[in-house]
């Protein structure tokens, strides 16, 4: 089975003084969210869509979901995130574990609700590559040169930018395996992750890469409002 995971159980503190978690801020006169929800909706693969939030804001999402997505809106799961991105993650495997079991061939394509520009063709190939290899994580190529400092006022090392990707989302995983790899983690280990493909990564386990696209932005500041905006402008004129 294969269930498409929305992770917005974040309070959005990068966005500033909003009056709302910046998922469920408007573009294009509707909240990131529904964008978001709306990709997953296109593909008949999945067996249940799951939108994980902070408890407070369940209700509010409920009746977002109705509001702009009518039916198809009301069969989206909503559940309450965790207090750390992969632990909102590991909800969502408990949900689907006592709903439906676990098993290896249970995968769940997670995502950033904050990323509403991810295409049809990411989520088919998170789904094929996920099925066929049990971890794939969606990257672009790096277009700055990364530069790695152990103490953040010199450099320790420049790594071959031609070797260097950003780790967008979808990221999918067998979810009986990421469950047993997370499981397995130190706190410590658990502190330094800011993504679930390193959970793979740091237990010797491969992670399979996904093409994204550059506009595939995740919307963290206030401006990255204004380029949400103006990328909405461009698809609207067929750009
Ligand atoms: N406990 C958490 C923390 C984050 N997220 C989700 O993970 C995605 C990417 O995280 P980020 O951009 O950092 O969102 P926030 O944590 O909300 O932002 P900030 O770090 O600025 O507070 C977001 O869709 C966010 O809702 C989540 O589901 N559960
Ligand atoms: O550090 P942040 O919490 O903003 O982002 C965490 C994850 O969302 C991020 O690592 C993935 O989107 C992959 O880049």
């Amino acid at each position: 089975m294969v269930f498409g995971v929305i992770l917005a159980g974040g309070v959005g503190s990068r966005m500033g003084n909003v009056e709302k978690p910046k998922q469920f801020l408007k573009i294009g006169g509707k909240p990131i969210l529904i964008h978001t929800v709306e990709k997953f909706l296109m593909h008949d693969s999945f067996q249940e869509l799951i939108v994980l939030t902070p408890t407070e804001w369940i209700e509010h999402t409920k009746n977002l979901l109705k509001k702009y997505l009518g039916e198809a809106g009301s069969t989206v799961k909503v559940l309450k995130g965790g207090s750390t991105r992969n632990e909102t993650i590991m909800n969502s495997i408990a949900y689907i574990e006592e709903k439906y079991g676990l098993d290896d061939d249970t995968l769940i394509v997670t995502h950033d609700s904050v990323r509403p520009f991810l295409t049809y063709r990411i989520i088919e190939e998170n789904i094929k590559y996920g099925l066929q290899y049990g971890a794939c994580d969606t990257v672009i190529p790096a277009t700055d040169t990364i530069v790695h400092s152990e103490d953040g006022k010199v450099i320790t090392s420049v790594p071959d930018r031609s070797k260097m990707y950003q780790g967008q989302t979808p990221q999918t995983f067998g979810a009986k395996k990421l469950k047993e790899l997370y499981q397995s983690l130190t706190e410590e280990e658990k502190e330094i992750l800011t993504d679930a493909s390193k959970i793979f990564v740091i237990k010797g386990e491969q992670v399979y890469l996904v093409e994204g696209e550059v506009y595939n932005t995740k919307i963290t500041y206030p401006y990255d409002l204004r380029v949400a905006e103006s990328l909405l402008n461009d698809q609207k004129n067929g750009q």
